[in-house]
């Protein structure tokens, strides 16, 4: 069975009353048919090219070939480790594909100098880069790309015989990457850069990696059918009705990989979900959860669970008399399936599931402060090397770590959750992560956790333009060793600081509690910040 799903309780309740009329309105054969008015007026033009993901297993196929020509002629060239530079829908579905075909590839989706130098020096002689970027405007991709042609020039390495680039037909680096000789992959411009996984978004980088990239388009295929009919039973309107319809409005989904064979997939689920939902004061909050989170079992109202389990879950399915919603499924159908389950929510919430209109907001804000360069605000106190920084409301009534962090959570409303947002290089310092459960532990509400600058093209939309009831912790880090940008007036270390104050200025704004908290020393740090959570 290549997908299935079993609903109970609130969300069994909402796919009887939501399901009928999705199916009496042709919405699953419209979707497939690229109809771009099934989201109103409004939604209508951006609609119009962005429903092309709904083919992509077919336009996909000629890829493979041409994908798997140029893996040969790599490795022939001594090519055995992939990076890729991307951002959001650039690189989310690459790291899922790959991690769950336990094959190698570093995703670098960061701005943290340590992490991109960690990167660079990670057998860069033997390394092919992948520049991903649907816009091919964005500032992060921009800059790996320049980094790494130049650490490819120091090397005596021809950046031409090294990168590959992914973008859209005409876009600013299709043209600049052709007139350096980089090998081009077009995309296909009617898809957005979250539904983009069967794409060569999702196949280039996978494939060049060593992914079997056919199987995953053959799983899609085979729920294609299945998908596109407006019977009762359709995947993509069940599990579109039990995440966005149900009554009371169980606004936060926490997704739970419990037993899948897929690995990370809630991570690209939370930027398609977050993303194409949170906005206009509305939307679904993904939160990624393990199964031992403290959310589960809490009993809270406006928490969805949707539990990933095994392909083999029969039993599971028959025995389950749970509220949760169960999936199971090969990796190629529930891309395909959630893909049109999001754009079914998005009709549910009557919103455009396709545009993401508070992301640029962050990015505007992070770009004034890169030109005007004001001086940095001096820190409220300093806590075990800790500097603390914060809205009034959160920082005015604090005078250490543990009473900062017990303000923030009471300025919790009873329906808000908790964004912990961490700007940190997330390979040297996994264990921060461990914050989220212990916060949610604390709060007794939902907490989402997100490496910055990576969340902000994930859950980063929804935070600022779905429901305000979220308070938020930045944790940034001062830079171990910074590292320039080639030909850029800024650096990688005030990059991520431009974009991490630029975030917390635009939450304040929102009128958002932030309390953002800098360790000057990771590996001293945050033990420290631990016990003060705990
Ligand atoms: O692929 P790019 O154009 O570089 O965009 C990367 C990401 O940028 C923005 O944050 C968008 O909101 C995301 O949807 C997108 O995936």
């Amino acid at each position: 069975m290549s997908f299935r799903i079993s609903v109970g309780g609130a969300a069994a309740d909402a796919v009887r009353r939501a399901v009928p009329a999705l199916a009496a309105d042709l919405v699953a054969s419209g979707i497939t048919a690229q109809d771009p008015a099934l989201w109103g007026a409004a939604a209508e033009d951006e609609a119009s090219k962005r429903l092309g993901w709904t083919e992509a297993v077919a336009i996909s196929r000629p890829l493979v070939a041409e994908i798997e020509a140029l893996r040969v002629e790599l490795e022939a060239a001594g090519v055995d480790h992939i990076v890729l530079g991307g951002m959001g829908g650039s690189s989310l579905a690459p790291e899922v594909i790959t991690r769950t075909a336990r094959i190698d590839l570093t995703v670098l989706d960061s701005t943290e100098p340590g992490q991109v130098r960690a990167a660079l020096a990670d057998r860069l002689t033997t390394t092919a880069l992948v520049i991903s970027s649907k816009s091919g405007s964005t500032v992060e991709t921009d800059s790996q790309r320049r980094v790494y042609e130049q650490a490819f020039r120091d090397a005596g390495i021809d950046p031409a015989s090294r990168i590959v680039i992914v973008t859209d037909p005409g876009s600013p680096l299709d043209e600049s990457a052709r007139a350096a000789g980089y090998r081009v992959f077009n995309a296909d411009p009617n898809v957005g850069g979250r539904y983009s996984a069967l794409t060569a978004f999702g196949l280039v980088p996978s494939g060049l990696a060593g992914v079997d990239i056919s199987e995953i388009l053959d799983e899609a295929e085979t729920i294609e059918l299945s998908l596109a009919i407006d019977t009762e039973d359709n995947p993509g309107l069940v599990l579109g009705a039990a995440i966005a319809a149900t009554s009371p409005f169980r606004d936060k989904l926490g997704i739970v990989a419990d037993g899948t064979h897929i690995v990370g997939f809630a991570d690209w689920a939370e930027q398609l979900i977050a993303e194409s939902t949170g906005k206009d004061g509305t939307g679904i909050l993904p939160v990624v959860l393990e199964t031992t989170a403290p959310e589960l079992g809490a009993g809270l109202p406006d928490l969805q669970i949707v539990r990933l389990v095994d392909d083999a879950g029969e039993e599971l399915f028959r025995r389950d008399d749970s509220s949760d919603i169960l999936v199971s499924g090969t990796l190629g159908a529930q891309l395909l399936v959630w893909e049109y389950a999001t754009a079914v929510a998005g009709r549910l919430l009557g919103i455009n599931p396709f545009d993401q209109p508070d992301v640029e907001s962050a990015k505007i804000a992070a770009r004034g402060l890169l030109d005007a360069r004001p001086a940095p605000e001096p820190a409220a106190f300093v806590a075990d090397g800790i500097e603390v920084r914060g809205t009034p409301e959160v920082i005015g009534a604090s005078s250490d770590l543990a009473s900062a962090i017990e303000v923030l959570l009471e300025e919790l409303p009873s329906n808000g959750y908790l964004s912990i947002q961490a700007y940190v290089d997330r390979v040297a310092h996994p264990e921060l992560a461990q914050l989220r459960d212990l916060l949610a532990a604390r709060a007794g509400r939902p907490v989402t956790f997100g490496w910055g600058p990576r969340f902000l093209h994930s859950t980063g939309q929804f935070h600022k333009g779905g429901p305000a009831v979220g308070v938020f912790l930045q944790i940034t880090q001062t830079p171990v060793a910074d590292l320039a940008i080639p030909e850029r007036p800024f650096s990688f270390g005030e990059l991520i600081a431009a974009q991490a104050s630029g975030d917390a200025s635009v939450l304040a704004e929102h009128g958002r509690p932030v309390l953002t908290l800098t360790l000057t020393d990771p590996a001293a740090n945050i033990p420290a910040l631990v016990d003060a959570v705990g």
